[in-house]
């Protein structure tokens, strides 16, 4: 049922103090149709007086209840004192409906910004191989698209608490009216209703269309933004835009199904409530009820079809949103997503070695994959420098993400110091862990935000000192803005080696107990990147470096070299013993 995933997310997103305002949003949509129902109750002894009635003969319930209720007063003076109460309730019960429409705008806002902050802290929060298998479109057009819709579905259901009470209140004051012709209203109403459902269960197939149209949009947005490049060089602006068109039409398509399919709701609404009144004056004529009588139930009746309407709107709202709450719940709910990393033994930094013992990996997607690693088994060792190299797919990069515990071994073990990476708390392991890697980007923001941006209590002038490091120094200087200037959104305002000697920065402003550089300094000119060889080797003894690289030159500083081969590694020996080897000759199978 589409109703629940809503009642689930608006326990969700609401706090205590949003879920103890919910009473009051009851309260003031009651308060405000009892006074609704009270001046028209009044409009009968109105009716009565001026219809020259009289006394109230006949009358049932609240008409005869009203009726005595000035019964002392002369005719004028009780004209007046009823029109000023009319009067008096109806500006009462706006005022109550003005404060409701505060409350009720003040809760939704609670609740579409929680459930925003809920998406973001689960994107923080989820085990990163989420992000592998999961379609970046689906995830932004969840949070950009989606999340609003989730939280009309939430203002939806406040606006039906509000209805809900008014409808109990009004129907209330019919049965004190004529209980025989509120039978009628009611059996009315609930035939009604039954048609609204089975036609609204007909909205879920295209919401859910809809949404699976949004998504695929999406992707085709940000490959748009991401591709700009390629798909100029290569010509393929007419594919792209063939593309784009085709699911922005698909979009288009699947929305106006579903208008239509909603759009027929409210007037099918309309005309069997018509038939609903038209039934009722019918009903009171065969019944021989009083004029006055009729008035006020018809009245009321009248007022409190837009509750009841706006009640089987919401119904229809929520099937037509089905598709969005159903995305938005999704990515919300836990199960079936990849755990964050575990581990609670505190890491005070490396003393001994990182030790790899028949470890294997493999990146499972929905079809089960070749597995990446084979048993690797080596040792990185605490204050030197170990090059791991390999040919393009060995998985070197693999290894790096299980050292970062971005992913976690299927099978052998990694062992720090002799316990086990897992158990180790993976706070405390990063924050003894520095990574420069060609695909962590820049952030949009100043060169300083970006080198300060794994230490933001470090100083300028510790920023500086990682930038002459990082041999960034001198071309942030040039820059007219310098360290200030903006790097734009991934850092397109730079080239790539700028860019990685940023990145580079940053990575040696923590100062890291363990660095690692995954092709970190593949995009620098050999000047550069022989001053930041020097860098690296002066860290030697006291730190411990992980290098990945394809190039002789940035591995000539290791003490130790790990060579991989279709994920198994095929040697571990010191770097001085194979340094004479050109990196074809490394990479040769034995
Ligand atoms: N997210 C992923 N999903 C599935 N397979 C992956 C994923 N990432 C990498 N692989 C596969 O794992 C293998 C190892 O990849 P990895 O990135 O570790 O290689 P690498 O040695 O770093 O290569 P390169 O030198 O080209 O960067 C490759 O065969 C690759 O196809």
């Amino acid at each position: 049922m589409t109703g629940f995933p809503t009642l689930s997310m608006l326990h969700q997103a609401l706090g205590r103090r949003q879920i103890a305002l919910l009473p009051g949003v009851v309260a003031l949509g009651l308060a405000s149709a009892a006074l609704e129902g009270f001046g028209i109750g009044l409009i009968i002894p109105l009716l009565g007086i001026i219809m020259g009635h009289g006394e109230a003969n006949g009358m049932a319930g609240l008409s005869a209840l009203l009726q005595k209720v000035d019964a002392g007063l002369g005719e004028r003076e009780r004209v007046v004192a009823i029109s000023a109460a009319i009067l008096g309730s109806i500006l009462l019960k706006n005022l109550l409906a003005y404060a409701n429409s505060v409350l009720t705008a003040h809760i939704y806002g609670k609740a579409s910004q929680a459930i925003r902050a809920a998406l973001a802290g689960q994107l923080l929060g989820v085990g990163y191989p989420f992000f592998l298998k999961e379609s970046p479109g689906r995830l932004l057009n969840i949070i950009s698209n989606e999340s609003w819709r989730a939280s009309d579905a939430i203002q939806g259901m406040l606006g039906a608490i509000v209805s809900a009470s008014a409808a109990i209140i009004l129907l209330a004051f019919l049965l004190l009216l004529s209980w025989q012709m509120t039978l009628l209203v009611m059996l009315g109403l609930a035939l009604v209703q039954a048609a609204h459902m089975a036609l609204s269960a007909h909205l879920r197939a295209p919401s859910r269309g809809v949404a699976a149209r949004n998504s695929a949009l999406a992707s085709r947005m940000l490959h748009l933004v991401h591709a700009g490049r390629l798909i100029r060089i290569f010509g393929q602006e007419q594919r792209e835009k063939a593309a784009f068109e085709k699911a922005s039409d698909g979009v288009r398509r699947a929305a106006f199904l579903l208008s239509n399919r909603q759009g027929a709701l409210a007037p099918l609404t309309e005309v069997l409530h018509a038939m609903l009144f038209l039934a009722v004056v019918i009903g009171a004529w065969l019944a021989g009820l009083s004029f006055p009588l009729v008035a006020a139930f018809l009245i009321l009746l009248y007022r409190l079809q837009p509750h009841v309407r706006a009640l089987q709107m919401t119904w229809s709202q929520l099937q037509g949103l089905s598709g969005s709450l159903e995305e938005v719940t999704w990515l919300l709910d836990p199960t079936g997503k990849p755990a964050p990393p575990q581990g609670s033994r505190p890491f005070a930094g490396l003393n001994e070695k990182i030790a790899f013992e028949g470890v294997s990996f493999s990146y499972a997607n929905e079809e089960q994959r070749a597995a990446v690693l084979h048993a690797a088994s080596f040792d990185i060792v605490s204050g030197r420098s170990t090059a791991l190299i390999g040919r393009s797919g060995a998985g070197k990069t693999t290894i790096v993400n299980l050292l970062c515990r971005f992913v976690e071994p299927d099978g052998g073990r990694i062992l720090v110091d002799g316990a086990p990476l897992g158990d180790i708390d993976p706070v405390a392991w990063r924050a003894h862990i520095a990574l420069a890697s060609q695909e962590l980007e820049l952030v949009d923001g100043t060169i300083l935000d970006n080198i300060t941006y794994g230490k933001d209590t470090a100083s300028a002038e510790e920023a500086r000192q990682a930038a002459e490091l990082a041999e960034a120094h001198e071309f942030i200087e040039r820059l007219p803005q310098a360290y200030e200037t903006v790097v734009g959104y991934r850092g397109v305002n730079l080239s790539a080696g700028q860019r990685q000697r940023i990145a580079l920065a940053r990575a040696l402003l923590r100062d890291p107990d363990i660095l690692i550089l995954d092709e970190a300094t593949n995009a620098v000119d050999g000047l550069s990147e022989a001053a930041i060889v020097e860098t690296l080797k002066s860290r030697a003894g006291r730190r411990t470096t992980i290098v990945i690289s394809h190039h002789h030159s940035t591995i000539s500083f290791c003490d130790d070299l790990v060579i991989l081969e279709h994920g198994r590694v095929k040697k571990q020996a010191p770097f001085a013993e194979l340094a004479a080897r050109s990196m074809d000759e490394l990479y040769q199978p034995e």
